[in-house]
């Protein structure tokens, strides 16, 4: 058997027409959502990742806010342009690109953006109302996931899923997402620390990877018909001596799974229709 192929990039699309329609009648109330990212530095792989997501923006009538501040940039000038887009009504929701520059103090300056602009739905008040189920902008990654299960009709409500990885992006408020009532799903959180990891997958319906570990997963690890989602992306240097991405997922997986959420084409083109997403809900919101 051959999985089939969650396909996130088609999906992304239909979204994206959809969030044209939204920002189409936002128009009519005389209100254009704004994206804002901060950039702080010059990593070419952060570099195109923002460049992506103002493309995105521009496809669906998105006002695209640009910051960017050198390599040396101080924590001060940093905290200044988070005051100026908390500030400014144009800036509906925004991001700061990370990983930052390290003598840049990550947790102080995500606390500093206004949990109201917080696109990426990863700012403590917004993962504290996930714990607690109430309304707020939602983390990407996690939410885009259940969106692309949802829209192939994937159970969630009673199924048993392994998420392997507690990062604070993805699998930790993944595992909060999955089981909320209207998920409803039976979720074990694992790591690299867990020991014999595959008896937790083998167990599982749905077993969700990102841990960021290429190759983790291995087909001898599912059980025959599971449906997998790739979310690893870590850069490697292939036999050719060229750089790519690769997943956690190892090749053999698609022999064994039902359906397979792959990389690249999966969950990174989700993610960004989701940040539109949420940028789109704060300005409705406005
Ligand atoms: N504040 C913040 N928010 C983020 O959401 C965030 C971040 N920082 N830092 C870096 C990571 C990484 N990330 C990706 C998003 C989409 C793809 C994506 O679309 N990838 C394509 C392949 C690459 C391409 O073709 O552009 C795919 O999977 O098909 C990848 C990676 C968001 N991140």
């Amino acid at each position: 058997m051959t999985a089939t192929l969650l396909d996130g990039k088609a999906t992304a699309a239909e979204i994206k027409d959809e969030l044209r329609a939204r920002v189409k009648a936002l128009a009519e109330r005389g209100i254009t959502p704004g994206l804002g990212t901060v950039l702080v530095g010059s990593d070419p792989g952060s570099q195109a990742y923002v460049n992506g997501k103002h493309r995105d923006c521009a496809e669906v009538g998105i006002a695209s806010i640009r910051r960017e501040l050198p390599d040396d940039a101080t924590q001060e000038q940093v905290e200044e342009v988070l005051a100026e887009l908390n500030a400014d009504p144009a800036c509906h929701g925004y991001i700061v690109q990370l990983p930052l520059p390290g003598h840049l103090d990550t947790q102080r300056v995500l606390e500093l953006i206004d949990p109201a602009k917080d696109a990426d739905g990863l700012h403590p008040v917004n993962l504290g109302r996930l714990v607690l189920g109430y309304p707020g902008p939602l983390p990407c990654t996690p939410r885009g996931i259940v969106e692309l299960l949802r829209r192939y009709d994937v159970p969630l409500r009673g199924a048993t899923v392994a998420v392997v990885g507690r990062g604070n992006t993805v699998g930790r408020p993944l595992g909060l997402l999955l089981t909320r009532r209207s998920e409803n799903a039976t979720v074990t959180l694992c790591h690299t620390g867990t020991l014999d990891l595959a008896a937790h997958t083998r167990a599982a319906d749905i077993v969700i990877v990102a841990a960021g570990v290429p190759g983790l997963l291995t087909a001898d690890m599912i059980r025959p018909g599971a449906v997998v989602v790739d979310v690893g992306i870590t850069r490697v240097i292939g036999p050719d001596g060229k750089g790519r991405y690769t997943g956690d997922v190892d090749s053999g997986v698609v022999e064994v799974a039902g359906a397979l959420v792959p990389m690249p084409g999966g969950v990174g083109p989700m993610t960004r229709a989701m940040l539109l997403t949420n940028v789109v809900e704060r300005a409705e919101q406005g």
